[in-house]
């Protein structure tokens, strides 16, 4: 059993948050296939100040998603930390940090992936943020702001030494966004420069990748962005690898339609019907990618309007 902080994870696999993907209905779904930890999507902590009416949504949390990390965004510490005490009551277990985010209006705002070039802020933040809740604090950071700067290291221990519960490591710098090829040693460099949890990211794509991560690096968790799109059914995989050393079977066409139709009803109750199905086009093109009749899905999908629309589409294109 893995801890973070006095949160226990039933397995080291955890869904990394995706603004824009890893909403409610989604991580339900990835925790029905079972991940060990889901993550929120990023919500801005100044749009929390402000009280910004579109952060109600990215805040629902359900009660069988536990356990569940809500990320925060932001780089005032008095900020961070009072808003980190007013949503402590909502019914999340951890509490993240986000230091790597890349995109350029968040950077420049000194914001994001911003922080890793700040290390006496990143501990005004974490400090600050840790006094002021119960809950466990974690950080996610990224190997640097640039190669010149790959300072992973030095920032992970700042964190650890300012009282986080964890950190997370994905192996790109700010310069790369998503391109190239995420950097491993820069966690292995981590796990052995600090005693907290150290959690793995970037490019774990199947059972095997997250093997062979923990193996080259020692980190106690592996965090799984991009390969969950579309393909919740990972989690399965995975543990059902760590524990049998074999695959379950990948799901069925007829499983894939269905899943995509309760995902929809879930989009649909969450987001509302409009929204809710626009939603779903791009997971519909993520789930069927690779499928037979999946190009000429995707070339309708986009003027899908309604459930009966898709539920139709679907039965059209995925064969059962
Ligand atoms: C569409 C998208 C949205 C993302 N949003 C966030 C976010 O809100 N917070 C965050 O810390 N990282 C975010 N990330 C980064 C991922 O958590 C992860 O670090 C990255 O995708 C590398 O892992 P992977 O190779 O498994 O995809 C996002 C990535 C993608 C592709």
């Amino acid at each position: 059993m893995k801890k973070i902080g006095n949160v226990e994870l039933e397995n080291p696999y955890i869904l990394a948050p995706m603004a824009g993907v890893t909403d409610l209905p989604f991580r339900l779904l990835c925790k029905e296939q079972g991940a060990g930890l889901l993550c929120m999507e990023m919500v801005s902590a100044k749009a929390l100040q402000y009280k910004n009416k579109n952060t109600k949504l990215l805040l629902a949390i359900h009660p069988e998603e536990y356990p569940v990390s809500l990320q925060l965004f932001g780089s005032d510490p008095y900020i961070m930390s009072e808003i980190a005490k007013q949503v402590e009551e909502l019914p999340f277990q951890i509490l993240d940090i986000n230091m790597g985010c890349p995109v350029p209006k968040v950077v420049k705002n000194g914001e994001g992936s911003a922080l890793m070039k700040e290390p006496d802020l990143v501990y005004d933040i974490v400090n600050k943020t840790v006094k002021a809740i119960s809950k466990p604090v974690t950080v996610k950071i990224r190997k640097g702001f640039d190669e010149e700067h790959a300072n992973a290291v030095e920032i992970a221990k700042v964190i650890e030494e300012a009282g986080a519960a964890a950190v997370a490591v994905h192996g790109r710098t700010r310069e790369q966004y998503y391109s190239g090829k995420a950097d491993w040693d820069i966690i292995r460099r981590v796990k052995e420069a600090v005693s907290i949890p150290v959690i793995g990211n970037g490019d774990v794509v199947s059972a095997e990748s997250a093997a062979a991560m923990q193996e080259q690096t020692g980190c106690d968790m592996v965090m799984i962005g991009r390969a969950a799109q579309g393909n919740p059914w990972i989690f399965r995989e995975l543990r059902e690898h760590a524990i049998h050393g074999g695959y379950p079977p990948r799901p069925t066409a007829e499983e894939v339609r269905q899943t995509m139709l309760a995902h929809a009803r879930m989009q649909m109750e969450y987001k509302g019907d409009y929204l809710g199905i626009r939603e779903m086009r791009k997971h519909v093109a993520w789930y069927t990618k690779g499928m037979k009749g999946s190009s000429k899905l995707r070339a309708q999908i986009n003027s899908v309007e309604s459930y009966e629309e898709l539920e139709h589409l679907l039965a059209d294109r995925i064969a059962g």
